[in-house]
């Protein structure tokens, strides 16, 4: 069924109180998530997005309850990714001349997952307008690599309302739809964990966006993403906080990140921060295993940390996969202004610091001089190396 929004615009989209697992299996989903469409019902029919492809049969069938698929006048693909374009085939099918509005970008993905179909696209540009009738039109906005070359935001005049796509979404499942329904510190740690680990590598072309979608001076009422809540509340706030992010962001917290076979390293991990609460008891502190703790809210933790410090035992002469592939994902996140300080045990050869000195320096963290390099287990005269490492790490 569809649900008013504003005037008249309807959300049109699913709600997935059951999902778990996003990307794949790269994003892990704690509190559910949406797919938001939205219905525009002025002189014109305008339907932005869709839904993703397992509920597209679902999505049609509501659609059809609704209105005539055929008094579709326009439908707007904001993104090409699947998760919002996932019923576009089927619905083609059944009006396959209806215009599709989108990017020259979203052409190219668009017809790369389904095909060359021939269909109605109109490509747009950053502010190009199209009437809807009632004195009410749509402002395109090209959002290059927020987050895929393709996605675009779309305004609609009188009512202000930005459907911004995946930026300022969240994967949380909320059946009331609006922000002022929502609880606050869930939708806001969905927020965060959305930004750092979808949007954080494109955080200059964020930045750049922001301003100039500010020059426009176009008054936002509502933003309206593709995931989770509807800002409907003070919509700046989410903007705000975007700037912010986007910023080098960082709280005062420090986060120490580790594996281990035989809980050598694991030792270290805890001294370092024993030593942090020591030098600098209002730091916040926190220590995560990666092998036992999800990747994402580990990230959510770094976007908030002024620094980092990361453990490995020696193995094979390098370091342990689980840690090698967690910096993997570290460096596609670029995060900025972040410092960095190695520490791990070794047997008889002993790379593991040096190599994630220079995996950190990689993934663009200012990495310290000081590290905290242990044979075989932690001994007292290992403790020495800990109050240096953590004064630089503070400094
Ligand atoms: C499979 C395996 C491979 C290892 N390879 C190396 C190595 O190449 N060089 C080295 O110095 N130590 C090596 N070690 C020794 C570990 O670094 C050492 O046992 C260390 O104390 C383990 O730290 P942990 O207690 O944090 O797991 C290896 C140990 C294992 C179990």
């Amino acid at each position: 069924m569809k649900r008013q929004v504003k005037n008249n615009v309807y959300w049109i989209g699913y709600i997935d109180w059951e999902l778990k697992h996003f990307h794949g299996d790269d994003y892990s989903v704690e509190h559910g998530s949406s797919q938001n469409a939205y219905l525009i019902q002025e002189e014109k029919t305008v339907l932005i997005d869709t839904v993703w492809i397992p509920h597209r049969f679902d999505f049609i069938e509501n659609l059809e309850q609704e209105i005539d698929l055929h008094s579709i006048d326009y439908i707007i693909a904001n993104h090409g990714e699947c998760d919002h374009s996932g019923a576009l085939s089927d619905l083609m099918e059944k009006i396959p001349d209806t215009p599709i509005y989108c990017t020259k970008n979203a052409v190219k993905s668009l017809e790369g997952q389904y095909g060359k179909k021939g269909w109605n696209f109109h490509v747009v540009k950053t502010g190009d307008t199209l009437e809807i009738g009632n004195g009410k039109k749509l402002i395109f906005i090209e959002m290059p690599m927020l987050h895929w070359p393709d996605s675009m935001a779309t305004y609609l005049t009188e009512d202000n309302i930005l459907f911004s796509n995946d930026a300022f979404g969240q994967h949380y499942a909320i059946e009331e739809l609006f922000n002022d329904k929502a609880d606050r510190c869930v939708m806001m740690k969905e927020a965060m964990k959305y930004y750092a680990n979808i949007l954080n590598p494109y955080a200059p072309m964020l930045i750049r966006k922001l301003k100039e979608i500010e020059s426009f001076h176009l008054p936002i009422d509502m933003i309206c993403p593709s995931h989770g809540a509807i800002w409907r509340k003070e919509p700046s706030q989410i903007i705000e906080k975007y700037a912010e992010w986007a910023n080098a962001y960082q709280e005062d917290q420090v986060t120490i990140v580790y594996d281990t076979m035989w809980n050598g390293t694991e030792k270290i991990a805890h001294k370092i921060a024993e030593e942090i609460a020591h030098q600098s008891p209002n730091t916040i502190v926190k220590v995560f295993n990666i092998a036992k703790t999800d990747k994402n809210d580990i990230m959510t933790e770094i976007l908030k940390s002024k620094a980092i410090a990361l453990g490995s035992p020696t193995v094979g002469n390098d370091i342990l996969s689980s840690v090698a592939g967690w910096l993997a994902f570290l460096k596609q996140l670029k995060f900025k202004g972040k410092k960095a300080g190695a520490f791990g045990t070794w047997g008889w050869s002993g790379e593991s610091v040096p190599h994630l000195k220079k995996y950190l320096t990689e993934a663009g963290f200012h990495v310290i001089d000081e590290e905290v390099k242990v044979n075989w287990t932690m001994q007292e005269d290992d403790l020495a190396q800990v109050p240096a490492f953590v004064g630089s790490l503070l400094k």
